[in-house]
């Protein structure tokens, strides 16, 4: 265990004493709990935190004043397109892609250390279900998409074969994720293929450097970003473990989206056969206002803006043929290279920048009583997963349909998009989609025929409702040897069991 002469000398190389005010008072186990918590900081990287997150703090809030000049749209040939193209040009992307998953070289990585805190839950979003008629968590989507994906790369090449998941998560994450896989017996997958590990936590920090005390025995702590997936590789040798496999390639993903794709073979096919090392899904942004960063060229180097990082009025500039200038919504969906990774985390890692977030930090007043603030008085600093894009060699962007792939989970259904309802609603129109481009007709409770028309993207709750397990289909293929020519009534839930029966 620590001892406090030890921690309290380290805290004043780093000058933060001030985190060990209360110790004296406190039971021997809040002591030592403190101390232990306190114990890994390494006193030169706190002092150089807190002194950035100071510095940072001390520059007024808005997007960098040259920003705007400095940005470009992404040229043409570096952006791929799933839905703009040939079908033969499609399924050549498709076709490598399943090649690739059938010899084991793809896998798959979610960044899950987030707090959720913007949909108001205090388990991981990935737990979360947005009340379709099947109650599958986000987490089970995922779980069965990935065991598709590896049945019809399987099928194709007639080999078995394995997308190993690799889970991030944080000190919030880790222990109820690990929970709820046991308890759903991993969904299926066998649990050597499901690798968690943990990203690193820093102290949140007051405007003039001072790392927040929480409570009397705890430091107000905060996840490192999902650009702290690098560290997190490195220090969990998350790397080595994709080599010992044979991964080759790497598709990292949000946990809030649910539609998806999980090593979508297309877009893992497109990137593959243009040679990139690096890569990012995009979808066509909705509004100037819509918080997803932009992928764009920063002085001629590919890279993405966050929203919160871009002027509204940069954010409204339109392009000569119409649309908005810059486009290129970020789905958090990147393609890397198991190389591109290990450059990352042995090489430039340490030249990411920290954002700063402002945040109400609770916190211990001098006389240690509680204070939930009411203003902003605390800054975490976070890394961005796509930081590492103006590192890349050869970097390409993949645009797809939003309504086919993209419904972020973010908010709580008080607010007016991006909540459980939208979410709920996007998957059970694609399915809805796809169920009548299958030929299947839908019938209300006294036999008459529901309308036919697919709804358009936002609106409201499909015409029929028709819930596909993601193990009968991952993308809409397969659905005709079911459903072609048939009439049901909705609800219609197309599960396994269903499907035997229908096709039997
Ligand atoms: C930095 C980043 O990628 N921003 C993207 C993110 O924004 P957005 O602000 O929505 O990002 P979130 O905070 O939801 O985090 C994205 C993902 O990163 C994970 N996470 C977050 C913080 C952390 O410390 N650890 C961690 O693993 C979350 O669990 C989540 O899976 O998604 C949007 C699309 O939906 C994109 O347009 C944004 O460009």
């Amino acid at each position: 265990m620590a001892s406090e002469l030890d921690v309290r000398a380290r805290l004043q190389r780093a000058g933060q004493e001030h985190l060990l005010r209360f110790c004296a008072e406190l039971a021997p186990g809040p002591r030592a709990a403190l101390l232990a918590q306190l114990e890994p900081l390494e006193p030169e990287a706190l002092r150089e935190h807190c002194r950035r997150a100071a510095a940072a703090c001390a520059r007024p809030p808005a997007p960098a004043p040259d920003l705007a000049a400095r940005l470009r749209p992404l040229p043409p040939e570096r952006v791929g397109s799933a839905s703009g193209v040939a079908p033969q040009t499609r399924r050549l992307w498709e076709e490598e892609g399943f090649h690739q998953i059938a010899l084991n070289k793809v896998a798959v990585l979610l960044l899950a250390g987030g707090q959720g805190t913007r949909l108001g839950v205090t388990y991981p979003k990935g737990m979360y279900q947005v009340g379709l008629p099947s109650q599958k968590t986000l987490y089970q989507l995922q779980a069965e998409r990935i065991r598709r994906v590896e049945q019809l790369a399987g099928e194709r090449y007639g080999t078995r074969c394995t997308v190993p998941w690799y889970i991030m998560t944080s000190e919030f994450t880790l222990g109820p994720t690990a929970k709820f896989f046991k308890e759903h017996d991993f969904f299926h997958l066998d649990p050597n293929n499901v690798v968690m590990f943990e990203q690193r936590m820093l102290p949140a920090v007051t405007f003039d450097g001072r790392a927040i005390l929480e409570r009397k025995d705890k430091v107000a702590m905060a996840p490192d970003g999902n650009g702290g997936l690098y560290c997190a590789l490195a220090d969990h040798q998350v790397l080595e473990d994709m080599e010992r496999r044979g991964v080759e390639f790497v598709h990292v993903y949000c946990v809030d989206n649910i539609l998806v794709r999980l090593a979508d073979p297309v877009f893992i096919g497109f990137c593959v056969l243009r040679g990139a090392d690096c890569g990012a899904k995009v979808v066509e942004k909705a509004s100037p206002e819509e918080p997803v960063g932009v992928v764009c060229q920063v002085d001629g180097v590919p890279q993405v803006v966050e929203y919160s990082e871009i002027s509204p009025e940069t954010a409204r500039l339109c392009a000569p043929g119409g649309g908005l200038l810059y486009n290129a919504g970020n789905i958090c969906n990147h393609f890397f290279t198991r190389d591109f990774l290990q450059m990352v985390t042995r090489e430039f890692e340490p030249l990411l920048k920290p954002h700063v977030a402002v945040k109400k930090v609770p916190y211990v007043d001098e006389e240690g009583n509680p204070v939930k603030p009411l203003e902003p008085n605390g800054i975490k600093m976070e890394k961005f997963v796509f930081d590492v894009l103006p590192f890349a060699k050869n970097f390409v962007a993949f645009q797809v349909l939003r309504g086919e792939e993209f419904s972020p989970l973010k908010n709580a259904d008080s607010a007016e998009r991006d909540n459980p309802s939208t979410a709920r609603r996007a998957l059970l129109a694609q399915h809805h989609r796809w169920a009548l481009q299958a030929g299947a007709h839908f019938l209300d409770a006294h036999g008459a025929r529901l309308p036919e028309q697919p709804s358009p993207p936002g609106s409201g709750e499909p015409p029929a409702i028709c819930e596909i397990s993601p193990l009968v289909s991952y993308s809409g293929e397969g659905l005709e040897v079911y459903l072609q020519g048939r009439e049901f009534e909705s609800p219609l839930i197309l599960d396994v069991d269903t499907a035997r029966t229908l096709q039997a």
